[in-house]
């Protein structure tokens, strides 16, 4: 195979998890963490952080159901491997191909936040919202930096939690929780806002690629 056909459902060898599931779980944590948040003081003090990119569309569907009013905003942390940026789109590539061949990211990769947020969260509380927590290099990094901030606590809201691939301890701050939809052990998966290959982000389920597509995508240019 050459090139990618254009139907991409063709593309996934197996559905792990549909639509309906997704809104039922996204459904349930809308409600616990209104449940939990919404009594917090001051009022109108919670900050909802998505992780660009792909908290996105997860953070989209999660924030409508929450019932309190809160404040959005983004945060945006790269990777770089020995003090070195990786800003250019091969090593995001590739990146993504250790994951699939691996199942984890390199042990010396770390993160650097590279857009930051507009608004200011000091005194409130921030619910930091992920797609992937994986080897947990990123929200340990997100999280310090909340709290460097002066967040008062610190919670942590992740589409999809892979505890067997962990590799960096963090803590959430003051009263803060840890939220998940769904746990996987080491596969890899895209849609609903997971991506490989920076493809499949808009898949509207999570499902696992076929394949013979990797080498296609890793191939071509995006
Ligand atoms: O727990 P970790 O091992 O740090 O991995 C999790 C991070 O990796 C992915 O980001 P990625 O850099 O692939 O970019 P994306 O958000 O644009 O998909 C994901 O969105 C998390 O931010």
């Amino acid at each position: 195979m050459e090139s990618l056909g254009a139907d991409i459902e063709s593309h996934i060898e197996r559905v792990i998890w549909t639509k309906d599931q997704i809104a039922t779980r996204v459904s349930a944590l809308a409600f616990q963490i209104s449940a939990d948040l919404s009594t917090l003081s001051p009022p109108s003090s919670v900050v909802v952080v998505g992780v660009a990119n792909g908290a996105f569309i997860f953070l989209a569907d999660l924030i409508r159901l929450i019932n309190f009013p809160i404040f959005v905003d983004f945060v945006r942390a790269e990777s770089y491997h020995s003090g070195t940026k990786s800003s250019n789109q091969q090593r995001r590539i590739t990146s993504d191909a250790e994951s699939y061949h691996s199942g984890t990211k390199s042990s010396n990769q770390q993160r650097r936040i590279t857009s930051d947020l507009e608004l200011d969260v000091e005194g409130k509380h921030v619910i930091l919202v992920e797609d992937i927590v994986a080897t947990g290099s990123t929200i340990a990094c997100l999280i310090a930096h909340m709290k460097s901030k002066g967040a008062l606590s610190v919670s942590v809201c992740t589409f999809l939690d892979k505890p067997e691939r962990r590799q960096v301890h963090f803590e959430l701050v003051g009263q803060g929780k840890f939220y998940s939809a769904f746990e996987c052990s080491d596969y890899f998966v895209v849609g609903y806002g997971m991506k490989f290959g920076g493809l499949y982000r808009n898949l509207p389920y999570v499902g696992i690629l076929k394949p013979e597509f990797y080498q296609v995508i890793l191939n071509s240019k995006y």
